[in-house]
């Protein structure tokens, strides 16, 4: 081996092990406590301060400052974190985004503490802890490595580790101090970060924002070992360690050159990217659940942490005032105002992905930089080919370019939720940043002028007044109208807005697109205020930054990126600079304890929201004016023949579900119109347990089809399969004789096949009208929505003051009545109902039984999975039993 290559092994393995030391820690804390810690890096750097401080600051012995930093220091930041933070984010129910969210806090308020402590600049006197051997370096990280493999083997802390993780609640139940566990996983995480930090800080440029975001890109280790395995961690670290190093050798001649040099710096990034993008299912909820195999979880942003508030009207105009008094200002008071309408602009990208399609996003800050890139780059000329644009053309050109480019997060958001998409957005980010904003044709002096006529700081503060005011708009516009609901609905349940008809894979698109193009907006403007583009200005840690500051001033709210980016500019502008990060990383950290501060607004009692337009109905064909659950071409039901148009049988249950409860009409026997949707052969296998075993159904307008059987028999399965939330091994679903076996199930919606949940999947944050309305505008006939989605809520008694009622908090009837309500408001032909007695009364099921009883007789066919014999034997023309994946008659 040629001594530079040597070198160069060297050094890569110094790096390797850094990471490696990272990836261990990470994984023991993720396997302990079910948190993948985003702070790690944040701790490696307060811990490489605290050494730095005792050794150069007071003058302390290494030996001793480092027993302190690594053994004192580190760990009871891991002990602190977990009492303060975790602990009761864990009591308090918080799923896995949530907890994401608190270390995304821990990160901004740990990086903003160490900004305000030791100030912003890079340190490079780091004490040097090892020497110069990596070999020394390696040792540790594999020593650390097998002290951890050899306790969770041989020791009783170990076996209790292994018990939580295999399964908390079982192992609490058996004895096992679950908390003493996370405990010491949290212990031990911070240590290993500690020891990170101070190897890693000699070697580079130790400041608050740099050594964290280099350990952030190190959790590809971690993933790789699918935040499990400890060997395959070390292995891949040591790898990319020593790959990374060695591709500094190579020097190509053209356009390969500086992306070789780049993938020399950054391996990790691209290693990060890579496994973010493979592993799809890092953090994901594993459990199932009603709505089908990963159809909601905990893995999403709750509600209450992305709901924002009604802003008094009263409030805005106080706000107009605030955002002109600045026009008032000069000199640098005013040119640090300049940046606050524009940030907002970026911010409220945040509010239409995050807020209101409840996705994680932690790559704002990529398309930002982007849009300043783009506008510089083609305001000045400097793409070949093109003569320099003017400042605003660029602008607009660079919005339109960047907007398409939102395709790099939204895309692999359509398969992932939580923590998998939170890694590929952060991934995502970096490598913008890395590859793209940081290289030399960005980096190097790259100016850009204000549009002619808003030169100076005041004129230009109008034009970006008047940006942000056309921004606020349109995402007014996007939140009020048809798009808007449909987000809320993707954000409040994904299974939920699938099955209402929403196209979630489109929508997350759009969401990540239109974001795209607002970050692009204001970071264009962000760059024309400064007349300047500074890729630091949009590097990842501002990501965490921003996504931690909407979110805690409520991200669903229009007035928290106005408050947002006051906050950030003036109070880093007032006080010594990360004061805004440490308020804001607090808050976020404790976000399972403090709502979001926009929702503390006085609300209005529920009410009638703002009408939504209605189009004339004149244009909807004739039989769109008959009941929800009429279909032309479905063939009359048994009795259809007495129905009016426009007062259909079902309708007329309106009555019945206010009257005391009766019997349903008994099952009307007789041939009927052919089946429409079928099941044939089909066949469903999870690992070695075969749910379904080449099972036949089928569904025939106007009759009532029952499937029974015991526990564990498959009837999920089926209707998962029916649905379109599972997909059949072998087998096929056909609707008229079409294959829709491949169809999604927002697709089956729209084609007429409807279903409600065994837990009504309903939104929270809309009314009982909007979601009724959204199965209008989302289902099978979309002509008429108002006229449908009123017939829907007058005959499931809906029609009352409880339509303004937000779906959150009201009784399970009524929920089961919205959700059957928002069903039929599509008008289906086939309706699947999934143990729709399930909760209600007595009273209620009989008037469920007559509303079934009447779609039935208004030619629907109907689906129900039930348990309820009583039911099963009032409205069931026929009776599949199901058992051991079988129908047996
Ligand atoms: N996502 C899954 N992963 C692994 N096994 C599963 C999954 N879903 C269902 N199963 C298994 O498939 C079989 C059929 O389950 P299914 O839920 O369809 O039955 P079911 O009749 O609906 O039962 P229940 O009435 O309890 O809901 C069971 O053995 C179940 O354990």
């Amino acid at each position: 081996m040629s001594s530079l290559t040597y070198e160069l092994f060297l050094a890569g393995l110094a790096v390797g092990s850094a990471a490696a030391l990272t990836g261990v820690g990470l994984i023991v804390t993720y396997r302990a406590t079910g948190v993948l810690n985003l702070a790690h890096g944040a701790v490696a750097m307060v811990c490489a301060y605290v050494l730095r401080q005792l050794v150069v600051e007071w003058g302390w012995p290494l030996g001793p400052a480092a027993c302190v930093t690594l053994l004192l220091v580190a760990p009871g930041i891991g002990l602190v974190l977990d009492r303060a933070v975790f602990r009761p984010a864990a009591l308090s129910g918080a799923g896995p985004a949530r907890t994401l969210v608190a270390s995304i806090g821990v990160f901004v308020l740990l990086v903003g503490g160490a900004a305000l402590l030791w100030g912003g600049g890079a340190r490079a006197d780091a004490p040097v802890l090892l020497g110069d051997d990596p070999w020394a370096q390696v040792a540790v990280a594999v020593a650390v490595a097998c002290a951890v493999g050899a306790v969770t083997r041989w020791t009783r802390l170990g076996r209790e580790l292994r018990a939580v993780v295999d399964n908390r609640e079982l192992a609490v139940l058996g004895g096992i101090a679950a908390d003493r566990v996370a405990a010491a996983g949290w212990a031990f995480g911070s240590f290993t970060a500690g020891l990170t930090g101070v190897l890693l800080a000699p070697h580079v440029r130790l400041d608050p924002y740099g050594l964290p975001l280099l350990v952030v890109e190190v959790i590809a280790v971690a993933v790789v070992a699918r935040m499990r395995s400890l060997p395959a961690a070390v292995g891949a670290a040591l790898a990319l360690g020593v790959a990374q190093a060695q591709l500094t050798r190579f020097h190509p001649g053209g356009w390969a050159g500086p992306l070789v040099q780049a993938l020399g710096a950054n391996l990790f990034v691209v290693a990060l990217l890579v496994a973010a993008l493979a592993v799809p299912a890092v953090g994901a909820g594993g459990g199932r659940d009603a709505g089908g195999p990963g159809a909601a979880g905990a893995d999403v942003l709750p509600r209450g942490t992305t709901a924002g508030a009604r802003v008094p009207p009263g409030l805005w105009l106080c706000v107009a005032v605030a955002l002109a008094l600045p026009l008032g200002f000069a000199g640098a008071d005013l040119r640090t105002s300049v940046q606050v309408p524009a940030l907002a602009v970026v911010l409220l990208s945040l509010v239409v992905v995050t807020g209101r399609g409840g996705q994680i996003s932690l790559g704002q800050a990529a398309y930002a930089g982007l849009g300043a890139l783009f506008t510089a780059l083609l305001a000045a000329g400097r793409v070949p080919g093109l003569p320099p644009l003017p400042e605003l053309v660029a602008l607009g050109a660079a919005v339109v370019l960047v907007a398409p480019l939102g395709l790099l997060t939204g895309w692999p958001a359509i398969r992932r939720r939580g923590l998998a998409l939170a890694l590929v957005t952060l991934a995502v980010g970096v490598a913008v940043s890395r590859f793209v904003l940081a290289q030399p044709y960005a980096t190097a002096g790259l100016a850009v002028e204000r549009p002619a006529g808003f030169l100076t700081d005041r004129g230009y503060y109008l034009l970006e007044l008047a940006a942000l005011a056309g921004a606020l708009a349109a995402v007014a516009a996007l939140r009020r109208g048809r798009t808007g609901r449909a987000l809320a609905a993707l954000r409040d349940h994904e299974a939920g807005a699938e099955a209402a008809g929403v196209p979630v894979p489109a929508l997350k698109v759009l969401a990540f697109v239109a974001g795209a193009a607002l970050a692009a907006l204001g970071g264009g403007l962000l760059a024309m205020g400064v007349r300047a583009f500074d890729a630091a200005a949009f590097d990842p840690v501002r990501a965490l930054l921003w996504f931690a500051a909407v979110l805690v001033l409520g991200a669903d709210s229009l007035l928290s990126p106005l408050l947002a980016a006051a906050l950030l500019v003036g109070l880093d502008a007032g006080a010594r600079g990360g004061a805004a990060a440490a308020v804001i990383g607090l808050l976020a950290a404790l976000t399972t304890r403090v709502p979001p501060l926009t929702s503390l607004l006085p609300q209005p009692p529920p009410g009638p929201r703002r009408p939504w337009r209605r189009r004339p109905d004149t244009a909807r064909p004739a039989a769109a004016r008959t009941a929800p659950g009429h279909t032309p071409g479905a063939g009359p039901g048994p009795d259809r023949g007495g129905s009016a148009p426009g007062a259909p049988r079902a309708t007329a249950a309106l009555a019945v579900t206010k009257a005391p409860a009766a019997a349903a009409a008994p099952p009307v026997a007789g041939a009927g119109p052919p089946p429409r949707l079928r099941a044939v052969g089909l066949v469903v296998r999870y690992g070695g347990v075969t749910a379904l075993d080449g099972v036949h159904l089928a569904l025939t307008p106007g009759r009532v089809t029952a499937l029974v059987g015991p526990n564990g028999a498959g009837k999920s399965t089926l209707f998962h399969c029916l649905a379109g939330t599972v997909r059949p091994a072998s087998g096929q679903v056909t609707l008229d004789g079409a294959d829709i076996t491949r169809a999604p199930a927002h697709a089956r919606t729209r084609l007429g096949v409807a279903r409600t949940f065994q837990e009504p999947a309903l939104f929270p944050s809309l009314t009982v009208e909007e979601n009724v309305r959204l199965g209008a505008e989302r289902g099978h006939l979309r002509t008429a929505p108002d006229t449908a989605a009123e017939q829907a809520l007058r005959l499931l008694g809906l029609d009352g003051p409880v339509r303004h009622h937000p779906a959150a908090g009201l009784p399970t009837g009524v929920l089961r009545r919205v959700e059957l309500g928002r069903a039929l408001a599509g008008r289906p032909h086939t309706l699947l109902l999934d143990e729709p007695a399930a909760g209600l009364d007595a009273r209620e099921t009989a008037a469920l039984a007559r509303i079934l009883a009447a779609l039935a007789a208004d030619g629907t066919a109907v689906l129900v999975v039930e348990h309820d014999p009583d039911l099963v034997a009032g409205i069931a023309h026929t009776v599949h039993v199901l058992e051991a994946g079988r129908i047996l008659t």
